[in-house]
């Protein structure tokens, strides 16, 4: 049978990236999107407002929702100081084991905590099983009917504290709507629209930024 999309994706990164070299993955998989077959990485253009939040926050536990192939986990990670971490959820073990793949490839697996399993059954779990406090930073980028569900969740789990990040990909497409009018209507968020374009398309698309302010 035909090679999954992930596994293509996983070919292309050892084919044409560099290991231990993070950069030249991102590259490989961008420069694969765009030329030879889509898919739902957040993409070079918007992971450069992903790269720029990061940096800003420069946070030291980081929670992603949504793994996918692995990409945005090495836009992060390459970027997380000594002893920062970013713990990743992902529901779909092929992705999870070609995710795995991508990371180590790209020399961050001791950045990177991949966790398999739905993000509603773990994020309860969250301060138990890894001593988290709190998340400085979160990235959401799995099902767009999971985000608001799952904010809520981290809020009543005490996994968003005052200066807590969120950051949401696909707001516009596929869109978030009950997630955005949430964030940007709740007195307990200040919310930021970064205007881009879907991965590799034209389309328009973008990434919106939600500091918790408190109780
Ligand atoms: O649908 C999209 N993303 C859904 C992603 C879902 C990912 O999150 C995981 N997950 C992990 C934990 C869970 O609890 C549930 C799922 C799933 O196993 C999958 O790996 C999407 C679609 C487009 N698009 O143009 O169509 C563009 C994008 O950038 C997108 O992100
Ligand atoms: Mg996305």
């Amino acid at each position: 049978t035909r090679t999954s999309r992930p596994q293509r994706i996983l070919k292309a990164v050892q084919r044409k990236a560099t290991v231990g070299d993070p950069q030249s993955v991102i590259t490989a998989i961008d420069h694969f999107c765009r030329h030879r077959e889509w898919a739902m990485n957040v993409g070079d253009e918007k992971g450069s407002i992903l790269d720029s939040v990061v940096s800003e926050v420069s946070p030291v536990t980081v929670l992603e929702l949504g793994t996918y192939c692995g990409y945005s986990t090495v836009r992060i990670a390459r970027l997380l100081p000594p002893g920062a971490c970013v713990i990743t959820l992902e529901f779909n073990p092929d992705y999870a084991a070609i995710a795995r793949q991508v990371i180590q490839w790209s020399g961050l697996e001791d950045k990177v905590q991949l966790v398999e399993g739905a993000s509603g059954d773990w994020i309860p779990w969250m301060k138990e099983h890894f001593g988290v406090q709190a998340f400085d930073l979160v990235f959401l980028d799995h099902w767009k009917e999971r985000y608001l569900p799952d904010t809520k969740l981290l809020e009543e789990c005490g996994l968003i504290q005052k200066g807590t990040v969120l950051l949401a990909d696909n707001v516009i497409c596929p869109g978030t709507p009950d997630y955005l009018e949430y964030v940007r209507n709740s007195p307990r968020y200040n919310s930021h629209y970064y205007r881009s374009h879907l991965e590799y398309t034209k389309a328009e698309d973008g990434l919106e930024k939600s500091v918790f302010l408190g109780y």
